[in-house]
């Protein structure tokens, strides 16, 4: 299918892995570079890496939305290293595989500071590509379905196009994003490097920052602090929500595996952000009230993904529902508010 660039023809052959991979003396473990490891989905992946024995985990985060909290158990481990950096700035390390998550990802932050999360998109796709190509490594970029900005075509296929503002408040993360694949298919297709591109949809689970403004950490924080659910008008915009370790598994499968992408990975379940509140009051805090205020400019209305691809090339489909995933979240923010269950 044209959406998997891996077909294209005149791409040049990958740059060699190190000798050491090939050595009969040294058996090393596989090298894999986290960039964004210290956030969100970043330090699940981290988590899921560890695991398997065979792989040492080097994590780059300049900290603005990670926290070196989400690693603790890893750290001092001798398979793991954490080090502080900004992608912005190049990179040397030796490595076989980078999974690039390194970008704000909440509006609210990515809003933030617009010039630095086009520049994290942009400069840091440009340093970790360039990493790739000096030492052989294959690379996966997290990018996203805002690349669909606010989408004609529903649900949406990896073959559509989009419908983004290039120049809107969202443009700094959506556009940011679309260059980054952007540069992701030009240096496999001018300098033969291997590419993933996962294209993820809103997801959610543990470690997510409480306050950092997406819909599910807001809609729980809200409930758990007797606070009104602010549902942003209309209400009836729609968000299609996966839960963190059916995500990560979708990762891992899409860097393992022979295809380059953009692959969709997400959760097809669709809810109205009317919805979500009412479940969220149903499953946590029935007393709570849902009250509407206002948007923000460019506001998807509505988002799901289509996963057929991600079926058929991966074999992987998501397995927590909405409703099972909640609770496991309320958990986690409940522990971390100082909120018991009564
Ligand atoms: O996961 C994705 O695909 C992308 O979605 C997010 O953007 P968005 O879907 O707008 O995420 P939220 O800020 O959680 O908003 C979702 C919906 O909930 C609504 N909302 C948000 C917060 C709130 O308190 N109440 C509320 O109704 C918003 O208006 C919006 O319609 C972020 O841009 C990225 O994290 C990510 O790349």
């Amino acid at each position: 299918m044209a959406s998997n660039g891996d077909k294209q023809s005149g791409t040049k052959p990958p740059p060699p892995p190190s000798p050491l991979r090939n050595s009969k003396f040294f058996q090393s473990n596989m090298r894999i570079l986290v960039t964004g490891g210290a956030g969100f989905i970043g330090s699940h992946l981290v988590d899921r890496l560890m695991e398997n024995e065979k792989n040492e985990v080097i994590v780059v985060d300049n900290y603005f939305t990670g926290s070196k909290d989400n690693l603790k158990k890893w750290i001092g481990h001798p398979r793991f290293e954490l080090i502080r950096h900004d992608v912005t700035e190049t990179l040397l390390v030796e490595v076989d595989q980078i999974y690039h998550l390194a970008c704000p990802a909440s509006p609210i932050f990515y809003k933030h500071n617009p010039v630095k999360t086009i520049k994290t998109n942009v400069m840091g796709t440009l340093n970790m590509l360039g990493l790739a190509k000096r030492v052989g490594a294959r690379i996966l970029l997290t990018s996203t379905s805002e690349v669909y900005g606010d989408p004609l075509v529903h649900p949406q296929p990896e073959t559509y196009w989009g419908n983004v503002n290039p120049i809107g408040v969202r443009s700094c993360y959506d556009e940011g994003k679309r260059v980054a694949e952007t540069l992701m298919f030009d240096y496999h297709r001018q300098h033969g490097i291997e590419i993933r591109v996962a294209r993820i949809f809103n997801t959610y689970g543990p470690r997510m920052n409480i306050d950092d403004g997406r819909v599910v950490s807001n809609f729980i924080a809200q409930a758990l602090r007797d606070e009104p659910l602010t549902v942003q008008a209309p209400g009836t915009q729609t968000r299609s929500f996966c839960f963190v370790s059916d995500m990560v598994d979708g990762l891992i499968r899409l860097m393992e595996g022979e295809h380059t992408g953009p692959i969709n990975i997400g959760n097809p379940g669709e809810f109205t952000m009317l919805e979500l509140a009412e479940t969220v009051k149903e499953l946590i805090n029935p007393k709570v009230k849902i009250i509407s205020v206002e948007n923000t400019p460019d506001d998807p209305r509505q988002r799901k993904p289509d996963i057929t691809t991600a079926m058929e090339l991966l074999g992987w489909e998501p397995k927590v529902k909405l409703r099972e995933g909640l609770p496991l979240m309320e958990e986690d923010f409940r522990l971390r508010l100082g909120v018991p269950k009564n």
